[in-house]
C-alpha cells in the first residue's frame, strides 16, 4: 500500500515552517501551502534527513506580498463562504484534461481526458462494487453521527448507496457476476471510518469531495460509460430524485453553517485533507480502466 510512505512524507514536509512541496517526483501531487500568502515556485534541490537530495519545487511565501493563493479568510468575507474554499483546493487538484481549473499534469491513465479512457465493463463493475462501499461507509458515519455536526448532513439526497444497490441487482438479474470490494474501497472505507471518530474537519473535507466529484466528474464518465460499454443503459448512480443544482446549494449552505464555528487551524487541516481524498477516489476510479 502507497499511502503511508506519502503521507508520512508530506506530514513531515508539512512541519517545515514557511516551505510547501508543490510538486517532485516523490510526491505524486500538490500538497497544499499552509497559509495564505502568495507562493513563488521555484526549483530547489533539497536534502531531508534520512533521504536522498531530491529536486523539487519549492513555494517561498514572504510576508511582503498581499496575494491571495486561496479565496481565504478574505473570501469568507465576501460572504462565500467555507465551501468556496474547499472548492478552490478541488479544483487545482484536477488535471488539466479534467477541468478547466485544474492545474495538475495527468500522470496516471484515470487522469487522462475521460474520452480517452478505455473502459472495461469488468473493471466498471470492481468500480461500483467498490465505490458503494466508500458510499456505504459514509453514509453509515453520517447515520451514526459520532460527532453532533455529522447529522445536518443527513437526508440530503445527495446519497448514494441505495441507487448502487439498485444498479448492481439490475447487473446480477442480467446474469453478471459482483466480487466483493477490493483494496481500493476497503483501504478508504476503513480510513474514513477511523478519521470520522477522531478528526472531524478532515472528515468533512472527505465527505465534501466524493458527493461533489460524482456530480461534476461522475456525469462525465457516465456519458462515457453509458455509450461504450453499457448499451445505452443509463444507472441510478447518476441519477438524483430532485433537482441537482438545489440539493448541492442546500448541501454547501450547510457545510458553510458547519464551518462557521471552525478556527482557522480547523479548516487549514480540512482543506490540507483533500489530497487524500483525490489519491484515495482516484485509485477506485483506476478499477474502471482494469
Ligand atoms: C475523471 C475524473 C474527474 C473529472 C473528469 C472531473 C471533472 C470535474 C469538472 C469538470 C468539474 C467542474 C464542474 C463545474 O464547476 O461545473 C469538477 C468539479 C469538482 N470535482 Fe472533479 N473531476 C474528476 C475527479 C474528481 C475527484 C477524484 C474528486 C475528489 C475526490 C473531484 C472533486 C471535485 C469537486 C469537489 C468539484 C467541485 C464541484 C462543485 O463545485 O460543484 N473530482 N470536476
Amino acid at each position: 500500500m502507497a499511502y503511508p510512505a506519502l503521507v508520512t512524507q508530506s506530514r513531515f514536509l508539512f512541519q517545515k515552517p514557511n516551505l510547501s512541496i508543490l510538486s517532485s517526483p516523490h510526491v505524486s501531487s500538490s500538497v497544499i501551502p499552509k497559509d495564505y500568502s502568495s507562493p513563488r515556485s521555484k526549483t530547489q534541490f533539497l536534502k531531508l534527513p534520512g533521504m536522498f537530495a531530491r529536486k523539487v519545487v519549492v513555494s517561498v511565501t514572504t510576508t511582503e506580498e498581499p496575494w491571495k493563493r486561496y479565496p481565504g479568510p478574505g473570501g469568507e468575507s465576501k460572504g462565500k463562504g467555507f465551501v468556496e474554499e474547499m472548492r478552490f483546493v478541488a479544483m487545482k487538484l484536477h488535471t488539466r484534461e479534467q477541468a478547466a481549473e485544474g492545474e495538475m499534469e495527468a500522470k496516471a491513465p484515470e487522469e487522462e481526458p475521460v474520452d480517452k479512457w478505455e473502459p472495461t465493463l469488468d473493471g466498471y463493475l470492481k468500480f461500483l462494487v467498490n465505490v458503494k462501499l466508500v458510499y456505504d461507509t459514509l453514509e453509515e458515519i453520517i447515520e451514526e453521527a459520532s460527532f453532533p455536526s455529522y447529522a445536518e448532513f443527513r437526508n440530503s439526497g445527495l446519497e448514494r448507496s441505495e441507487k448502487l444497490a439498485r444498479d448492481l441487482e439490475w447487473f446480477r438479474e442480467k446474469g453478471y457476476a459482483i466480487g466483493e470490494p477490493s483494496a481500493p474501497g476497503v483501504t478508504y472505507a476503513h480510513y474514513l471510518k477511523q478519521l470520522s471518530n477522531k478528526d472531524p474537519q478532515a472528515f468533512i473535507c472527505h465527505f465534501y469531495n466524493v458527493y461533489f466529484a460524482n456530480s461534476a466528474g461522475g456525469r462525465i464518465i457516465s456519458k462515457k460509460v453509458t455509450r461504450e460499454i453499457l448499451d445505452n443503459k443509463e444507472l441510478e448512480f447518476y441519477k438524483y430524485d430532485a433537482d441537482l443544482s438545489q440539493l448541492l446549494q442546500t448541501m454547501r449552505d450547510k457545510l458553510n453553517k458547519v464551518a462557521e464555528n471552525w478556527s482557522r487551524d480547523d479548516k487549514n487541516r480540512c482543506l490540507e485533507e483533500t489530497q487524500k481524498s483525490f489519491q484515495f477516489y482516484r485509485d477506485i476510479l483506476r478499477l474502471i480502466l482494469s
